[in-house]
């Protein structure tokens, strides 16, 4: 299927172990927040649309880091995936599928990473033309075991599992030859957010980065 996405996805997958799921309230914190994450080795950011700043945040980190991979999470419908092609992601990335927003990904001009947890989700994301997914919620659908069986009937689908993936079992996901990056929260603590410990945030970055077996 061709698309007239901007960036490939493998792009993506291929550009850094951990993607730091972000949830950020205040926009004045995004730049020095992506900085941070830079700093500590880490490209691509998946700001989530779970806050009112989340637009403007994408916005200012766009136009203000712009050798991140600027990525917009929880995009869960084709106006939001429309908002923040708008604001300057480079790719939009969900905790799920629905038929309209599969269409509309690929319309759009950046790619769409869907999220499955099943798969009758995974072939619907097939057919839709969808190579690359993301694995959601990670833990609580069977983890690594699950995405290990999945590879059996669908050994040319790619995954970045999120949820509940931390330090501890990171490197259980990255050793499967179908995940290539894993998603998680922790890189990116709320208090460290809210208390603009940068330092922290640049600590943690480096050592995922540099503790990732892949
Ligand atoms: O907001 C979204 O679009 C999501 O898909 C959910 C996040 O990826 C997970 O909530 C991160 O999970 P934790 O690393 O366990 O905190």
């Amino acid at each position: 299927m061709t698309t007239k996405w901007k960036t490939s996805p493998e792009e993506i997958f291929a550009a850094g172990p951990v993607v730091p799921v972000l949830v950020i309230n205040d926009v004045e914190k995004a730049v020095p927040l992506a900085k941070a994450l830079m700093e500590g080795g880490i490209k691509v950011l998946e700001v989530t649309l779970r806050t009112p700043a989340a637009i403007d945040v994408i916005k200012r980190i766009a136009e203000e880091v712009p050798d991140s991979l600027i990525g917009a999470g929880t995009v869960t419908n084709a106006q939001q995936l429309k908002a923040v092609i708008e604001a300057g992601a480079k790719f939009a990335i969900s905790p799920g599928m629905t038929a309209d927003l599969l269409k509309a990904g690929m319309d759009a001009d950046i790619p769409l990473i869907p999220g499955i947890s099943s798969t009758s989700d995974l072939m619907k994301g097939k057919d839709a033309g969808y190579t690359h997914m993301k694995f959601f919620p990670a833990e609580a659908s069977g983890g690594v075991k699950a995405i290990k069986s999945i590879s059996g009937p669908f050994p040319d689908v790619t995954f970045c599992p999120t949820g509940g993936i931390g330090p501890n079992n990171y490197n259980d996901y990255l050793a499967l030859n179908n995940v290539k990056c894993v998603g998680g929260s922790w890189l990116a603590p709320d208090d460290a957010i809210e208390s603009g410990d940068w330092a922290r945030i640049t600590q943690l970055a480096k050592e995922a980065v540099a503790g990732a077996k892949q």
